[in-house]
């Protein structure tokens, strides 16, 4: 366990930053190049604990790949029947995204595939995915029918699908789709609600084909992707630790540079404009994956009520969210939000609890918050811990912010995962 000492603030957060690549892109970049035929060369990649877990799990499978700076090289093995027999189970480490996509992925391989994680990851449910993928002709046996580690043992045949998601997810949507790619007729797929896109936008970039219409999906078999050149924008879930803060950190001005503005993924910026807070956009790029540079300023912020239809397109940024909801006037309700209960941690129970220690007035439901905004955060009166969840981490370092004073957090390693240069980013706008 790494205890740090928080950064204090000085004179609030000031100056230009680029965010590392976003994290889903990054992920999906390194699954489309390894079945593509030729060359696929990522720039701008996010080197974190959960996207390195991606690189190693298809060098794994016998996948050439090759790391240098910001940029990943992977020599594609043409289709889906290329891969080899991994020696050892495959880690996955605290990466949700890495397994259920790639349970998908290795839908249909002729020899068994196991796979593993660490703790937290080990208690995320994988039904929703076992289940679905069992439909189609997919053997898992997983602990409880549920839980790494499990086994994905040998199968030659897919069938298609037809199949109304219950959970709203991408991670589940995105193995179904790679699932029906390699079945042997069509799958019909319906979202519960529209979640991000990433693995649909790419799959169009790689050359092949999808019918698309709201929350309909139709998945027809196809192998037969081309290698590309990829630049990733900036993660916008990472930005959020710095929009947050300069909206609330007082004399702070930010400009975050091309960052990710997917409409999937920008209800952070919805839920902040809804609650009064002004921020420009600029140099907006129209790429398959579009971007824009971000400035945001500090100002006041009224409270907002989020229902279950808002979470999926801000669905890690709710912690900052809640965080934002303390400094804002009146109440701020949210509900609809349990799939934050099976994040790296219940997101909903470890938010609330760390937040108090500042002194905030939140208490958790079921399903969401309720935070009574206005309140004045005090330095934390115990040190605070991430509870082994990146995001969590880096929320507590921003509310230390904006609470002024000292502070400790425990298990900071854990921004590693998807933020690995944190802390440096931060020390920037601080100089
Ligand atoms: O598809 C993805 O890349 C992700 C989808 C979301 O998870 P769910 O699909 O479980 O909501 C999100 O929380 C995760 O950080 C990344
Ligand atoms: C939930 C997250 O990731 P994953 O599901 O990939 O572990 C996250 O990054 O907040």
């Amino acid at each position: 366990m790494t205890t740090v000492a928080l950064p204090q603030n000085n004179n609030g957060l000031n100056g230009t930053l680029t965010v590392p690549g976003d994290k889903s892109i990054s992920h999906r970049s390194v699954m489309f190049g390894a079945v593509s035929r030729g060359t696929t060369i990522v720039d701008h990649f996010l080197f974190s604990d959960d996207c390195l877990r991606t690189i190693a799990a298809f060098k794994a499978l016998g996948v050439p790949i090759t790391t240098n700076n910001e940029q990943v090289t992977i020599e594609g093995r043409g289709g889906f029947d290329n891969f080899q027999k991994p020696t050892h189970p495959l880690d996955m480490g605290n990466s949700g995204t890495s397994t259920r996509l790639l349970l998908g992925l290795l839908a249909k391989q002729p020899f068994d595939i196991k796979m593993v994680g660490d703790a937290s990851l080990s208690k995320r449910p994988l039904n929703r995915v076992i289940e679905p993928l069992t439909q189609m002709g997919s053997k898992i046996t997983a602990q409880a029918n549920n839980f790494l580690p499990l086994t994905l043992h040998v199968n030659q045949k897919l069938a298609g699908l037809e199949y109304h998601l219950p959970v709203a997810s991408a991670q589940v949507k995105s193995a179904l789709i790679w699932a029906g790619l390699q079945a042997d007729s069509n799958s019909h797929l319906t979202e519960k609600l529209i979640t991000r896109d990433h693995t649909e936008k790419m799959l169009h970039q790689f050359g092949g084909t999808l019918q698309q219409s709201g929350k309909e999906i139709e998945v027809s078999p196809q192998h037969d992707f081309q290698g590309q050149h990829l630049y990733v924008p900036g993660d916008i879930s990472s930005a959020a630790f710095f929009i947050v803060a300069g909206v609330c950190v007082p004399n702070s001005k930010i400009t975050l540079k091309q960052v990710g503005l997917n409409q999937t993924r920008t209800g952070i910026l919805d839920a902040l404009t809804k609650m009064g807070a002004q921020f420009e956009i600029s140099n907006r790029s129209t790429d398959s994956e579009p971007a824009g540079d971000i400035t945001i300023k500090d100002q006041p912020l009224h409270s907002l009520t989020l229902t279950q239809a808002d979470i999926p397109g801000m669905v890690d940024e709710v912690p900052l969210i809640v965080l934002a909801a303390t400094q804002a006037a009146g109440t701020t309700v949210i509900s609809g939000a349990q799939e934050l209960r099976v994040k790296e941690t219940d997101r909903i129970a470890t938010v609330t609890q760390e937040l108090q220690k500042f002194g905030a007035d939140i208490e958790q439901r079921p399903d969401g918050f309720v935070i009574n905004g206005g309140t004045k955060l005090h330095p934390a009166d115990q040190p605070l811990d991430s509870h082994g969840d990146h995001r969590i981490g880096m929320m507590l370092a921003i509310a230390n912010l904006i609470a002024g004073g000292a502070g400790q957090l425990e298990n900071a390693e854990a921004i590693n995962i998807s933020y690995p240069t944190f802390w440096q980013d931060l020390a920037q706008l601080q100089a």
